[in-house]
């Protein structure tokens, strides 16, 4: 099958796994590249979104560490959109690579994106999104003494994370410039870390101190562009119930209501699996006939082959 609108969100791993310098960043994404580049050579077109919860953390440190009075750290929704610049560049640039190798002469452009929230999402009250590096527990406690407007969490075992609100995104403002690009054969990188969080206020939209979730502002965008499929790219090939126990089940084409009821059983952790899962029900439920996929980078080939990963319908 091919011309299908196909938006893609690029979990964690295909951009940053232990090493955070930006020649090893770039070097995830040119094998990230050569996974995507999959879906223009069999004709769809393609929409790239990706997270920043490590990077923005990181890009926040480093402009605190080096803020002054006359060059002061700048803050949150413009640091989103320095990684929105940053990491379309290295994938704008792995891209043009992997594509010119495959003989393919299509343009990748990155499109800053801001995405609407509401000013009174209670998110900006309980904040839950993780950024940034992991810390001991002594690290943290001395974060918070250091920054006590800060908030720092125990991140499913695997450390303490410093949290930032994440509001549910409402609108994307620059949908129809994604849209334009996707006519003009060009693949669209939107929505990086979610979007720049923004309010309206009369005429202006104004930023606001937040990281949105990538997986809800990508089924967003999806929506409005009136994507085909959504495509939820992360660790695992399928989602599971029971997973990790000895009866763990892969789940392979699942419909919205079985879903809502493993839901109900607690089957996906917070923060990790569940927004997944939630986004892709959003999509299916409110596009028109769209579809979405869990699955891993890895796995794109086979999806593309035989439909192998998670595969989410009405
Ligand atoms: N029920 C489940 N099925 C599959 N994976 C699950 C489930 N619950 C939790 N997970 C974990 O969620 C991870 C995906 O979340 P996360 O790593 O936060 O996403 P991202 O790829 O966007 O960075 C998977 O790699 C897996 O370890
Ligand atoms: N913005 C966002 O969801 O980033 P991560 O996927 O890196 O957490």
């Amino acid at each position: 099958m091919s011309g299908r609108k196909v938006v893609v969100a690029l979990g964690g791993n295909a951009i940053l796994s232990k090493d955070a310098s930006a020649a090893a960043q770039q070097q995830a994404l040119r094998d990230t590249a050569k996974y995507l580049v999959q879906f223009v050579k069999q004709g769809d077109k393609l929409i790239v979104s990706h997270g920043n919860g490590p990077q923005v953390g990181n890009l926040l440190l480093q402009q605190a560490a080096g803020s002054t009075e006359k060059n002061p750290a700048m803050p949150l929704d413009t640091a989103v959109s320095m990684t929105q610049g940053s990491i379309g560049y290295w994938m704008q640039n792995a891209m043009g690579e992997v594509l010119a190798e495959s003989n393919l002469d299509v343009d990748v452009a990155t499109v800053v994106t801001q995405v609407e929230v509401d000013a009174n999402d209670k998110a900006f009250t309980n904040p839950t999104k993780p950024i940034g590096p992991f810390y001991s527990k002594e690290e943290a406690d001395q974060k918070r003494q250091e920054n006590p407007d800060q908030t720092f969490v125990e991140d499913a075992g695997r450390g303490y994370r410093r949290v930032v609100p994440s509001p549910i995104p409402t609108g994307v403002k620059e949908y129809r410039v994604v849209n334009a690009l996707v006519d003009a054969g060009i693949v669209p990188i939107s929505v990086g870390g979610g979007g720049v969080p923004v309010v309206k206020e009369g005429n202006r939209l104004v930023g606001r101190e937040a990281v949105i979730d990538k997986d809800f502002a990508s089924e967003k965008l999806a929506e409005l562009v009136d994507a085909d499929l959504l495509i939820i790219l992360t660790a695992v090939d399928n989602i599971y119930v029971n997973f990790n126990k000895p009866d763990q089940k892969k789940l392979e084409n699942v419909t919205v209501s079985e879903l809502e009821t493993y839901i109900k059983e607690d089957q996906f952790a917070k923060g990790s699996m569940l927004p997944k899962v939630q986004a892709a029900i959003d999509f299916v439920k409110n596009s028109n006939g769209g579809k979405a996929v869990v699955t891993s980078l890895e796995n794109v080939g086979e999806f593309l082959e035989n439909g192998s990963g998670t595969i989410i319908t009405r």
